[in-house]
């Protein structure tokens, strides 16, 4: 009774869709091969949903059908549904094991998982129905591939021993990264990877407060606590602290951060205050160096100013205490816990490298009671995950973290200037700077930056022949936010100021140059060669972005003196496109005659 009414009903259904067509066609009916066909269409299409919607439909008529299987099986791995493939692969293999496509499917998810022996071993066992399926055979050298990575530290592998006491470590206590494996590159220099597919947005890591160093817990330690009575005055304090924490725990037989302690670097000879003095001689002319020695100095000194108040802290070395220190700068979190600022370290966390732009960001999370990184983007199974820890000049990833980032669009020139030793008016202009005979301005290479036109503004008041005019200028020059008089503020005087100025940068810039033995071009060829080790190739990069940067310079005052005879039309047809041209319109053009 039912089969003749819907038999009925859908003739009705049939006679009406060929009556609303005006009777032309007939409406095929739907099989699995019809399904297969309108899902295939809207696979090759990538419309993912409509390719789901019609292998299921299709299943639905005939459950068995191995290949709407396999190809639901595909869209599944689309979507990052892998265990859903993985199921549909297993069916279509147990309802016709000579469907080779269910081999390739299951194998393709089960890599997707980082499972990558038993992806090889349904490889294998597709290869033995048909040895030369090529979209095997590529897999197959994939999974190799990847095995063969997986694999390069032995089980039994000091580093691995003790990448898994970590791991097991964190996860006893809570802490959740289902997703995430970290990879060991070589000594000292490991790196998080992604297990399986990461969707933008979702929580990767989540480390619980419990395993997590403050700077907080630093200061409640024998140590941390002597050092806080004695009130002490230190350069850099929560670093001196957190140092303080690790070498005591360091120092004990047992100790609960074991696991976290037993994964900091040993060496840090990539930092540039442990190079060797031939290290330092690839730097010869650089600038960098006096930061180098300043670092080496500072550390020291905050060494001795807590060995004379806590005189038990000698017995841990400045060397050790140095490259603590070190680790510290590299491996610092800030942030805050209960509506309380810290600082300290979050293991695993600590284990991301750097890369900008963001892939990730982090925050301690009170509502669940850790520290939480999610992704900012999608991240394919085995890629690196990284975190970006700023945009940052050269000199501060070298020195703070012991790499280059190649290409880096925040580099930096520290410009001292000077005010001129034989200016009649360097009492009067000095002591409007508080007495000192110079500033120092981190340069970088675009004018768009604040601190190309402080430079410039600065080097004006240096140039500054009239000192009449002097009240005039400070006044025009007063922020309101800050009272006082910046020179740096000064907006262009006069042409002949100007050109002064420009004179000046190019001396700057020329003096600069002429500090490094080698030139920029040699650096260049420098850079080809294998032979370097890695302070020595860090050396040429971090001297090479500088003297770009002074090259710069150099070329931007020479391009702006040559305008500076040309008429008023002519400097402004040049300006156009120019890299200095925002400095071209706003200062040069105005002083010029119309
Ligand atoms: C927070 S730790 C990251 C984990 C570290 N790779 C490890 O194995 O312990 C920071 C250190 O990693 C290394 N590092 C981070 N990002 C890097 C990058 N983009 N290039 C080279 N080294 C990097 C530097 O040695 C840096 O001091």
């Amino acid at each position: 009774m039912i089969l003749i009414f819907l038999l009925y009903f859908s003739n009705g259904l049939t006679l009406l869709i060929n009556l609303k067509m005006g009777g032309k066609g007939k409406k095929k009916r739907d099989t699995p091969e019809s399904f297969k066909e309108k899902g295939n269409s809207a696979f090759n299409m990538r419309d993912f949903s409509r390719a789901l919607e019609s292998y299921s439909k299709g299943l639905e008529l005939d459950p068995n059908h191995a290949t709407l299987l396999t190809n639901r099986a595909s869209v599944y791995i689309e979507l990052h549904r892998y265990e859903d493939a993985i199921t549909d692969s297993a069916k279509a293999i147990e309802v016709d094991p000579s469907w080779i496509k269910g081999y390739l499917r299951m194998a393709l998810a089960l890599r997707e998982l980082s499972r990558f022996h038993e992806a090889i071993d349904f490889v294998h066992r597709g290869l033995t129905i048909k040895p030369d399926f090529e979209e095997l055979l590529i897999l197959q050298k994939g999974i190799e591939e990847d095995l063969a990575i997986e694999t390069a530290l032995p089980l039994d592998h000091p580093e691995r021993v003790k990448f898994d006491n970590l791991i097991k470590w964190l996860l006893d206590g809570g802490a959740q990264f289902p997703k995430l494996k970290l990879r060991f590159y070589s000594k000292d220099y490991r790196g998080v990877h992604s297990t399986t597919f990461i969707a933008k947005n979702e929580t990767i890591v989540i480390i619980p407060r419990t395993h997590i160093i403050t700077l907080e817990m630093a200061k409640a330690t024998p140590i941390g606590q002597k050092m806080v009575a004695a009130n002490l005055n230190l350069l850099s304090p929560k670093h001196s602290f957190l140092s303080s924490f690790i070498l005591q725990e360091k120092a004990k037989e047992e100790s609960w951060w074991k696991p976290y302690l037993d994964i900091l670097p040993e060496s840090y000879s990539n930092f540039p205050i442990f190079y060797t003095e031939e290290d330092k001689e690839w730097l010869t002319g650089s600038p960098f160096l006096d930061q180098v020695n300043e670092k080496i100095q500072d550390i020291e000194e905050d060494y001795n100013a807590i060995v004379e108040a806590v005189p038990e802290f000698a017995e841990f070395p400045l060397f050790e205490f140095s490259k603590i220190r070190m680790g510290v700068s590299s491996r610092i979190f800030g942030m805050q816990i209960d509506g309380n600022k810290t600082d300290g370290f979050v293991p695993l966390a600590d284990m991301l490298n750097h890369r900008r732009p963001r892939q990730t960001t982090w925050s301690y999370e009170d509502s669940k009671n850790g520290f939480v990184i999610e992704a900012m983007e999608d991240i394919e199974r085995g890629l690196e995950v990284m975190d970006s820890y700023g945009k940052k000049c050269n000199s501060r990833f070298l020195l703070n973290y012991g790499f280059i980032v190649r290409n880096n669009d925040a580099n930096e020139y520290p410009f001292k200037c000077k005010l001129r030793e034989d200016d009649p008016n360097l009492m009067t202009k000095r002591n409007l700077i508080d007495g000192s005979l110079s500033q120092t301005f981190r340069v970088q290479a675009d004018e768009k930056e604040n601190i190309f036109s402080d430079f410039l503004g600065f080097l004006r008041f240096v140039e500054l022949n009239d000192i009449s005019i002097l009240p005039r200028i400070m006044e025009e020059c007063q922020e309101e936010e800050q009272p006082g008089f910046k020179p740096r503020k000064i907006k262009p005087i006069s042409l002949a100021n100007e050109r002064r100025v420009l004179q000046h940068v190019q001396k700057l810039a020329k003096n600069g140059i002429d500090l490094y033995p080698e030139t920029l071009e040699s650096d260049a060829q420098i850079l080809l060669r294998e032979d370097l080790t890695e302070n020595q190739r860090n050396c040429v990069l971090m001297r090479q972005g500088e003297k770009q940067i002074l090259d710069w310079y150099f070329k931007f005052a020479e391009q702006a003196l040559a305008l500076l005879d040309l008429e008023r039309k002519d400097v402004k047809k040049a300006a156009k496109g120019s890299p200095y041209e925002s400095y071209l319109t706003h200062s040069i053009i105005p002083l010029l005659g119309k």
